[in-house]
């Protein structure tokens, strides 16, 4: 486990000073995502089907190119109640300095009201690789894996192409 001061630090600008008492933070140790409130003046519903921008109130720079951030969905507003994202993941770049919106999207079957300050998304810092592409004419044949059990060969397969068992 990550002791607190081998985390990585990031800046935060809160775009409303409601936030400061709803800070987003890992609810217990082992959490993996930090709880992203919906920055409402007033109830908002969502009818089956409409997809709607709401603010987060909070900006955050990550800065450094190696990390970034991920919105994802609480599972039990997605699975209850249909509640997910519009993009279903929101990818944030580690240069963005605008405030994070939560693309929220009823995907269900009935309307859905989105309580000021309810806790809507969560938010998730990845490590990430940058690569270089390098043009070639063709590959070296690829096998499924270091498993001695996969005889197969991938290739250009894929798809289903394993089958389903
Ligand atoms: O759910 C999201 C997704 C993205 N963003 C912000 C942060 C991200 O860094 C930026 C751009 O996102 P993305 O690259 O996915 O969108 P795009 O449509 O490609 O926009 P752009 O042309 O600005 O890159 O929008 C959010 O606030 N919430
Ligand atoms: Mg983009």
């Amino acid at each position: 486990m990550s002791s607190l001061s081998d985390r990585p630090r990031l800046a935060v600008r809160l775009l409303d000073e409601r936030l400061r008492d709803f800070m987003p933070h890992y609810s217990t140790q082992g959490s993996a995502g930090m709880d992203l409130r919906a920055l409402l003046d007033a109830p908002l519903t969502l009818a089956p089907g409409q997809c709607e921008l709401v603010r987060t109130g909070l900006a955050i720079h990550i800065a450094d190119p190696g990390l970034a951030g991920m919105i994802l969905p609480r599972s039990g507003l997605g699975h209850k109640h249909g509640i997910v994202l519009g993009n279903l993941v929101g990818l944030i770049d580690s240069d963005y300095q605008g405030e994070l919106m939560i693309s929220t999207w009823n995907r269900g079957n009935a309307p859905f009201t989105i309580e000021p300050l309810e806790r809507l998304a969560q938010y998730v810092l990845v490590p990430v690789v940058h690569a270089e592409l390098e043009v070639v004419d063709a590959f070296d044949t690829s096998h499924r894996g270091a498993d001695p059990r996969g005889t197969g060969q991938r290739g250009t397969g894929g798809f289903g192409s394993s089958g389903r068992h």
